[in-house]
């Protein structure tokens, strides 16, 4: 069985994933959160998933556990749960800068512990997800994260310093880019264009240039470059990308997430 322990939005949105990849009926899953109001959610969003109050409770039911609870409350729930804690189980957090040090000081010596950094499109099959293993796991523990995650999406391995960075760019990166599209669609706005209509064309606009570089495998340099004619109306928007460093500020904004990372993990 899957068990989530903590039942907000991520644990929602991989559960959801899962499930709709097939990868386990809604009847092998279970949520934990001492707080009914998201239990109920949890369930009414996904129906035929169980739902406990215990967090001890999904240990006991499930092999494979997501430890999906605010980096803030993982010491408390670690604390509170390590005795429960078994050589068959595999726990998998996905909490925001918790390295997996921190998280074997407060559990069994030779706990499978993997780290994840998944983001909110898992909903929808469209997960960029990274991960890291433990040194108590075994190749099936990689195979089985690898499993799970690339059912709702991407997912690569990688060093475990590396999951701040994976955090500042793809866990936290939806939200970038909804702040691109917002923008697109107020300039639309701005130019004369209803609401509606800016948003649905800065939406297939994002989407169709994004696919653009999948589909043809160029940088992203070289498809900017064919959509800029010299003199014309893309070399104008540039300029002024450029003059209110527009660029820059998304870098920025990668940046400052991958460090609130690195100080998650230390707080
Ligand atoms: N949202 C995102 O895009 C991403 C989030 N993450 C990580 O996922 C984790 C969860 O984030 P998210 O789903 O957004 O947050 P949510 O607040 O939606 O989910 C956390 C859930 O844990 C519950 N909870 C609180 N205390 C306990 C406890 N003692 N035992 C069990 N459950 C408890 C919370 O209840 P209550 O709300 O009542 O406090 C809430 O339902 C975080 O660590 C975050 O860093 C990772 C990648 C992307
Ligand atoms: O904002 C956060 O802390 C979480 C982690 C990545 C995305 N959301």
């Amino acid at each position: 069985m899957l068990g989530f322990i903590g039942s907000g939005r991520m644990a929602t949105a991989l559960a959801r994933g899962c499930i709709e990849a097939k990868l386990y009926q809604a009847g092998d899953v279970v949520a934990s959160d001492p707080y009914e109001p998201a239990r109920e959610q949890f369930a009414e969003q996904l129906s035929g998933v169980a739902t406990v109050e215990d967090n001890a409770a999904v240990l006991q039911q499930a092999d494979v556990v997501f430890l999906a609870v605010k980096p803030q409350m993982m010491d408390e729930v670690l604390d509170a749960i390590a005795e429960h804690v078994m050589p068959s189980h595999l726990l998998i957090s996905i909490a925001a800068g918790v390295t997996l040090q921190r998280l074997a000081s407060h559990l069994p010596a030779k706990t499978r512990l993997i780290r994840v950094m998944p983001n909110t499109p898992c909903l929808i099959g469209r997960g960029a997800c990274g991960f890291a293993v433990g040194a108590s796991c075994n190749e099936v523990d990689s195979q089985t994260v690898k499993r799970i995650l690339g059912s709702v999406g991407i997912v690569h391995e990688v060093e475990e310093q590396q999951l701040d960075a994976v955090t500042g760019l793809s866990g936290s990166g939806p939200a970038f880019v909804y702040s691109v599209i917002e923008s697109l669609a107020a300039g639309g706005v701005a130019g004369g264009l209803s609401e509606k209509l800016s948003l649905e064309l800065a939406i297939q606009t994002t989407v169709g240039a994004a696919e653009m570089l999948t589909a043809t495998g160029k940088s992203p340099a070289e498809l900017r470059d064919q959509v800029t004619s010299p003199g014309g109306t893309t070399f104008a928007g540039l300029e002024s990308l450029k003059r209110d460093r527009g660029q820059a500020a998304l870098q920025a904004a990668v940046e400052a997430a991958t460090q609130r990372s690195v100080e998650l993990g230390k707080s």
